[in-house]
């Protein structure tokens, strides 16, 4: 762990029972933007299966803040392994135990060890909005362009 205390929002976390002796998600450089979080059990990911991966931890993460779960690229690269709902949102008044939705993409099962380094959380700002609902918008040059109207690979 690292010496960036300075900038850090204080989030309340809760161990469950099954969360006991476990690490607690931890930033793994000075500069990093998530915090690793480990496995709270055993879990074989067969090949194109998903498991909501136990944590061993609930949150009461501060008013106006989200926790987003991420994927690790090294296990997406070197395994297939990913999070397919990423960013995966953890509400401020959600109070249950935060979960790691994974998959496995390869050919191969893919064991997960209590311990093991499985998705990172990001903390982050939410802005709320609040519609104002009009009759007609602003015309830009895009319009209502898009899904790949500007050229997309292989374009001319
Ligand atoms: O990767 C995730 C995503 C969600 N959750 C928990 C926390 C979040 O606050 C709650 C609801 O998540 P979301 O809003 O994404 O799911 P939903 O399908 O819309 O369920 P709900 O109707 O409960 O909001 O589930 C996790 O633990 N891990
Ligand atoms: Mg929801």
């Amino acid at each position: 762990m690292t010496d960036n205390a300075h900038s850090r929002i204080p989030v309340q976390l809760k161990r469950l029972p099954h969360g006991h002796g476990l690490a607690l998600p931890a930033y793994a450089t000075q500069g990093a933007a998530g915090m690793d979080v480990v496995a709270a059990e055993n879990i074989t990911l067969r090949p194109g299966s998903r498991h909501a991966v136990a944590t061993g931890f609930a949150v009461a993460i501060p008013e106006g803040y989200e926790i987003q779960v991420r994927p690790r690229s090294g296990l997406a690269l070197k395994h297939g392994i990913t999070v397919p709902n990423t960013p995966g949102t953890i509400d401020s008044d959600y109070r249950g135990e935060v979960k790691v939705i994974m998959i496995n993409l390869s050919d191969d099962n893919f064991p997960i060890q209590r311990g093991d380094r499985i998705a990172q959380l990001v903390l982050a700002p939410v802005t709320i909005a609040s519609w104002d609902e009009v009759e007609e918008l602003d015309e830009t040059a895009r319009g209502a362009g898009g899904f790949g109207s500007t050229g997309g690979h292989g374009a001319l």
